[in-house]
């Protein structure tokens, strides 16, 4: 007993602050599916409706491009899918969920990187990796946080969302979503959320990623 409730005590503070099995937002109800503690990584389901998810790869099909990654925005091999940030349109839907979003976590809208979308065909992946800048990083002086990877398909085989040093694979399904973070002051836990997306065997997979920064998002990060 003792030592269950000292590791309580040592547990540190989380962005994601809701108890029970359901989040209720702005706008709709949000169930709590599965949660790893430490790192924090939470399954969430029905974040979207069917139709948000067909609106959102309406909105992105004929606007993808050979996805890039790092502040420095380079094509490797890191990333195979192609993607785009919708962050140009003032469509209704893409606003209705950044708010959904930002009110699961209770962190204002303009602290989002805006909702990109990617991409992955059959063989395509996106390898291991840290969605946080390292400290040598111009982006660093306004970091990651926090990430939402939203499911829009659902998809035949493979392009499980992989959490290497957790043991831990996500499926992906239509309307639902992961959410974790990595603002510890303990290194060691964020490192241990290193993910990836594996690559797609059948069918296809379509994702949303809401990144978080630490503060609002100004124009020149
Ligand atoms: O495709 C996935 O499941 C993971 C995506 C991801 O890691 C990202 O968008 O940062
Ligand atoms: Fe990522």
């Amino acid at each position: 007993m003792a030592k269950i409730d000292s590791e309580i005590l040592t547990k540190e503070t989380t962005i994601f602050n809701h108890s029970g099995n359901k989040i209720t937002t702005v706008d709709r109800e949000i169930e709590i599916i599965a949660k790893f503690d430490e790192p924090l990584v939470i399954v969430l389901g029905s974040v979207l409706d069917d139709g948000e998810c067909d609106a959102l790869i309406q909105l992105s099909k004929d606007r993808l491009e050979r996805s890039k990654t790092g502040s420095s925005r380079e094509v490797n091999d890191i990333r195979t899918s192609s993607g785009v940030f919708l962050t140009d349109t003032n469509n209704e839907i893409v606003l209705q969920i950044e708010k959904r979003l930002a009110s699961i976590i209770d962190i204002p809208i303009d602290h989002g990187e805006g909702l990109h979308i990617i991409n992955y065909l059959p063989g395509q992946e996106y390898k291991a990796h840290f969605d946080y800048f390292a400290s040598t990083s111009k982006a660093a002086s306004n970091n990651r946080i926090a990430t939402f990877v939203l499911y829009l398909n659902d998809v035949e085989e493979g392009g499980q969302t992989y959490f290497p040093n957790l043991n831990l694979s996500v499926f992906p399904k239509k309307g639902m979503a992961v959410y974790f973070e990595y603002f510890y002051n303990d290194v060691q836990l964020n490192e241990l959320t290193l993910h990836g997306g594996a690559p797609v065997t059948q069918g296809e997979k379509w994702i949303a990623t809401q990144w978080i920064r630490r503060q609002k998002i100004s124009n020149n990060i």
